[in-house]
């Protein structure tokens, strides 16, 4: 068992309850894409990548209830979470799928990804990116609401400073606390620029950033995008 699978088994049925306090911007970050999803007016199916519990995907499914969900996770007990959540629709998969070494398996219109991609090395961020690529389809959407490094050191350390404050006194109990900042030793975050980078090397020719609040921040690309797509 893989220390990422060690600690989020052990968070996972507590894991929903401790969202709000540990991520300060809350509904901005999950919510600022969902506008974006509905542009891809065609869009059947969706594959959410390191899916946890079902969060992010919860609130694309309340805006797009029609769209056929695969939920992909390293951890059982995250995506048995998920399979609660998501009980009796018969538009949900879930997948056991390790992103950091494998091949997306199957076509997607639409890739979402939170909190997750940030565990991989760079390298790995890379090859990730391009797999997600080759597995979307034309006019196909990626979104990848994560947190990234500060653009300088500076800014970096203030953005970590502030978030141990902000959680620090969000009324969040002692230990979850201390299981959050343990948790944090698994991240590995790069630059928003590199990564913007990285999803253009991959191939996505529209690619930018829709939201950022100090580590967190929403970006991704599309893929072939054509007028469609742009129309609003
Ligand atoms: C912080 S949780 C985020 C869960 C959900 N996306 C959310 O926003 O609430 C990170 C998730 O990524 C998963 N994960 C981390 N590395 C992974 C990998 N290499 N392959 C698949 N899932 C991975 C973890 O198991 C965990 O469920």
């Amino acid at each position: 068992m893989t220390e990422i699978q060690e600690k989020f088994g052990a968070v996972s049925k507590q894991y929903d309850s401790q969202r709000q306090y540990l991520i300060p911007c809350f509904n901005d970050f999950y919510h600022s894409c969902l506008p974006f999803i509905k542009t891809v007016t065609n869009a059947k199916t969706i594959l959410d990548l390191g899916a946890g519990t079902g969060l992010f995907s919860q609130l694309v499914y309340e805006q797009n209830p029609h769209l056929q969900f695969t939920l992909a996770d390293i951890s059982a007990p995250m995506l048995s979470v998920a399979k609660e959540r998501f009980d009796g629709l018969d538009n949900f998969k879930f997948i056991d799928l390790d992103f950091s070494n494998s091949d997306i398996p199957g076509k997607y219109d639409i890739i979402i990804s939170s909190l997750a991609i940030h565990h991989l090395e760079d390298a790995h961020k890379q090859n990730l990116y391009n797999n997600v690529f080759k597995a979307l389809n034309e006019g196909g959407l990626f979104i990848n609401a994560d947190q990234v490094t500060g653009r300088t050191m500076l800014f970096d350390s203030l953005y970590k400073y502030e978030w141990r404050e902000t959680v620090s006194h969000s009324g969040l109990d002692h230990e979850a606390l201390i299981q959050a900042f343990e948790r944090t030793k698994l991240d590995k975050f790069a630059p928003l620029e590199t990564q913007l980078k990285m999803l253009e090397e991959a191939g996505f020719t529209e690619v930018d950033c829709i939201y950022k609040n100090m580590n967190f921040a929403v970006f991704g690309g599309f893929k072939d995008a054509n007028i469609e797509t742009a129309v609003i």
